[in-house]
């Protein structure tokens, strides 16, 4: 038994659902962890089981709160997924269509030829594109049976994952999200802070079947043990906010499935090179706002040539990539599911260039590595475009951002100095403190030693690369 109070963090994630147990001063007590599949019933589509989203994170936190005391569970999550459930039964009504699908992409070009994107993006920072789910809830009470008509009785409810698990955990008594997931949405007006009545009208969507917005570090309810739920954050904005990023001038990187760079703009921000204005969180009603830049297929990119090679797991992909030191002319642009910022062409497909009789599967590991830099690199420089100022470096977190080989490479191509905490949890770590902060109990760790990774490749190699990979990203545009 720890003495000190724990805060029981949960990061729901696109392929994992894991639990911790983090004390007042940001450490790891306890974790736990359960794989999820995604499905793609069609090609372009992916969905996630909303029973086993639930199942797997029930799970985790049976197993890192047996025996445990904990003062109050925090919960991070995958966000743009959107689902919708039974208000009486609390049953599930069709899948949980996950942030990756592309099922909206021809309503989403439907409205872009009606020209209604200046209007969306004044009013949410987002573009259109089918990452954002109002569309995609406009296609779950479309196509499920009587899901329209039972919508607008009132006997369903619609929510992001946090939502849903919030329900969950409370029995039934809770519908509620925080900003930061509402304004993922594409329905919350960035300004307001509410949902817009102007938006659920275009998206066909009735306002009643939504969650309420409360602050992100909001009481939200408790669990039938009594556990206060205190905060609910976009697992990025959780990210931003875990490595202390809350004033503009430095940024984050969160290498999941996708990538996700994020940062801090005081007052909101209007992007010219292709990024999205967002909230960051909400806190006793102050808002921070943030840039955000998108990459649809990120540390997924590595899993994904891991099983085109046939290796046994990443770090046998990282082995073989470390081989050689340069991708002998191979890029592989990983438009799995189209491409997100700052190029937004959500019907490009995937390609491996430059392939010759020399090619071995050690060039194609290394092209997938440097994709994910390369795509990193990208919304890098659209944010200080955006920003009209020079990053000094760029902190990580995330899964692949434990892989030195895959940061050495950032770091050589961003050419700009890569910070990775001692603990890489930082989602986790992230509403842990905002949770901890709005009950008064969170102390923070004293400093920690990032590891830094430097650049070392020169210009003309650098160069090299960017030109075979801006010629790569031109075709996969095209397709
Ligand atoms: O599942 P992750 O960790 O890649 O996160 C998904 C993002 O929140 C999607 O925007």
């Amino acid at each position: 038994m720890s003495a000190s109070p724990l805060i029981l963090a949960i990061d729901q994630g696109t392929t994992n659902s894991k639990a911790f147990l983090i004390d007042p001063q940001g450490g790891i007590v306890a974790k736990a962890s359960r794989p999820m599949t995604v499905t793609h019933p069609q090609p372009g589509w992916a969905e996630l089981d909303p029973c086993g989203i639930w199942q797997t994170v029930r799970e985790t936190i049976d197993e890192v709160s047996a025996g445990r005391d904990v003062a109050a569970i925090a919960i991070s999550n995958q966000r743009e997924s959107i689902l919708l459930w039974d208000a009486a039964t609390g049953e599930p009504v069709g899948p949980c269509v996950i942030w990756q699908c592309r099922r909206s992409s021809d309503a989403c070009a439907l409205l872009r030829e009606y020209g209604h994107e200046a209007m969306i993006v004044e009013k949410t920072g987002l573009g259109i594109d089918p990452l954002f789910p109002a569309l995609k809830l406009a296609w779950l009470l479309d196509n499920l049976p009587d899901a329209r008509v039972r919508a607008e009785r009132g006997e369903l409810r619609a929510g992001t994952v946090d939502s849903w698990l919030l329900w969950n955990l409370t029995g039934g008594k809770v519908h509620a999200t925080d900003a930061s997931n509402a304004s993922r949405t594409q329905l919350m007006n960035i300004d307001t802070g509410r949902w817009d009545a102007d938006l659920a009208e275009l998206f066909r969507l009735p306002v009643s079947l939504l969650p309420e917005i409360k602050a992100s570090d909001a009481l939200f309810g408790h669990t039938a043990d009594g556990v206060p739920i205190h905060a609910l954050m976009g697992d990025s904005h959780a990210a931003l906010f875990g490595h202390g990023i809350s004033t503009p001038g430095r940024i984050k990187a969160t290498l999941g499935t996708g990538s996700s760079l994020m940062a801090v703009t005081g007052a909101r921000a209007y992007s010219t090179h292709g990024l999205s204005g967002t909230v960051a969180w909400s806190r006793h009603g102050d808002v921070v706002h943030a840039l955000e830049g998108n990459i649809s297929v990120s540390g997924q990119a590595a899993a994904f040539a891991t099983r085109l090679l046939n290796l046994a797991n990443e770090a046998a992909l990282t082995e073989l990539a470390k081989t050689l030191s340069d991708n002998g002319g191979v890029v592989f642009v990983p438009a799995l599911a189209g491409l997100g910022a700052p190029h937004w062409k959500d019907r490009a497909r995937g390609q491996i260039t430059g392939m010759t009789l020399a090619t071995e599967p050690a060039h194609v590991a290394r092209a997938a590595l440097e994709a994910i830099a390369l795509q990193i690199r990208d919304v890098f420089v659209a944010m200080e475009a955006d920003l009209g100022a020079e990053l000094p470096d760029i902190s990580v977190d995330g899964g692949a951002a434990a892989s030195d080989v895959l940061m050495q490479i950032l770091a050589d191509l961003l050419n700009r100095p890569v910070r990775r905490p001692a603990v890489t949890e930082v989602t986790a770590c992230g509403v842990a403190r905002m949770a901890g902060e709005a009950l008064g109990l969170w102390q923070g760790r004293g400093d920690t030693e990032d590891t830094v990774f430097t650049p070392r490749l020169n210009q003309a190699a650098r160069t090299q690369i960017l030109s075979q990979w801006y010629a790569a990203i031109e075709k996969a545009k095209q397709e």
